[in-house]
């Protein structure tokens, strides 16, 4: 039998569900891409929430491509082996050791296991990365830098086959050169470039801040392309902001409608920057 009585909690839960009709309604079709760094992969728990927001997503219509980082997860295998690794202006300089390794932890571990939570929630993500079905051709960025590469050509049809078909790719950020080599890409610059090709609705960059700061460390909720250019000359974003901060300007004058800079560590975050009129982290869009 089920009991009559009301609690307040339910009471909430079915008002929160219902005010996001709206939002419902206005994701559904839609693409939305996520990138989710490696320092925003932490708990299980975590993982397990993100792939359950990923899943329901899916369920009520939206598109969603994850394409993940993994940076932490290379350091701790590059010291078990004894390679050293340096980075020059937030990327990795890879030579051909250090690829090998970066290519087994993000196709392997670090894919897998998001690919792994994913289905666990009930979902049907299938793993791949850049050099899959001509995803992502790159360049040599930097010929000090090694084996990173600069995308150059972005085929997203293997991504719309999967879109038809309910599944939901997850993306390591690698690409492939035309002598056959393969490239390390920084994860946001993947992300920002496969956002470009979808001419995605949304690109939600998973990060272990808030959002991105004023000078008084206030979290900024929308900001326009040109108060990003304006605080980066001013040095108020700095360091690994700013290649999100680039990646999110590229991505605007790629065609995506909005990018949003979020706490991957926030419970849900992925939903309550959705489906909630509070949304999450700093909104960039081309006017604010
Ligand atoms: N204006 C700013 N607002 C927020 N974070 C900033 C700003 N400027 C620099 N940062 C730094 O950028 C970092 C996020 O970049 P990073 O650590 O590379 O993220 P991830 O590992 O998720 O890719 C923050 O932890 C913060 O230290
Ligand atoms: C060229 C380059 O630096 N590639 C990155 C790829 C992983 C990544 O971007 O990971 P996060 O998003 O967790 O930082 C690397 O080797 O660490």
């Amino acid at each position: 039998m089920r009991k009559q009585t009301m609690n307040r909690d339910w009471i909430a839960t079915a008002r929160t569900l219902s005010e996001a009709l709206p939002y419902l309604q206005r994701y559904t079709g839609a693409i939305v891409v996520i990138k989710l760094g490696g320092h925003a992969m932490g708990s299980d728990e975590g993982m397990e929430l993100f792939a359950r927001d990923v899943v329901l997503m899916r369920q009520v219509g939206v598109n969603p491509v994850i394409v993940h980082g993994g940076g932490p997860m290379i350091n701790a295998m590059l010291e078990k082996l004894g390679i050293q690794s340096t980075f020059v202006g937030g990327k990795r300089v890879t030579d051909a050791a250090t690829m090998d390794v970066v290519e087994m932890v993000l196709s392997g571990r670090v894919n897998k296991r998001i690919v792994q939570a994913i289905n666990g929630q009930g979902g049907r993500a299938v793993g791949l990365s850049g050099k899959d079905a001509g995803l992502i051709t790159c360049t040599r960025t930097d010929p000090a830098l090694g084996l990173v590469g600069t995308p150059s050509e972005v085929d997203p049809a293997i991504l719309h086959t999967m879109f038809e078909a309910g599944m939901i790719p997850v993306i390591a950020p690698l690409g492939a050169g035309d002598a056959g080599e393969t490239f390390n890409i920084n994860g946001d610059t993947v992300a920002g470039a496969i956002a470009s090709a979808l001419k995605a609705d949304r690109l939600l960059l998973l990060t272990d801040v808030e959002g991105v700061k004023n000078a008084e460390g206030e979290v900024l909720t929308a900001l326009s392309a040109d108060q990003i250019r304006e605080m980066t000359a001013e040095g108020i974003i700095a360091g690994g902001m700013i290649p999100k901060t680039e990646t999110a300007l590229a991505a605007i004058e790629g065609g995506v409608r909005g990018v949003v800079i979020l706490d991957g560590r926030v419970p849900n975050a992925v939903l309550l920057e959705l489906y909630t009129e509070h949304g999450a982290g700093s909104l960039i869009r081309e006017e604010i």
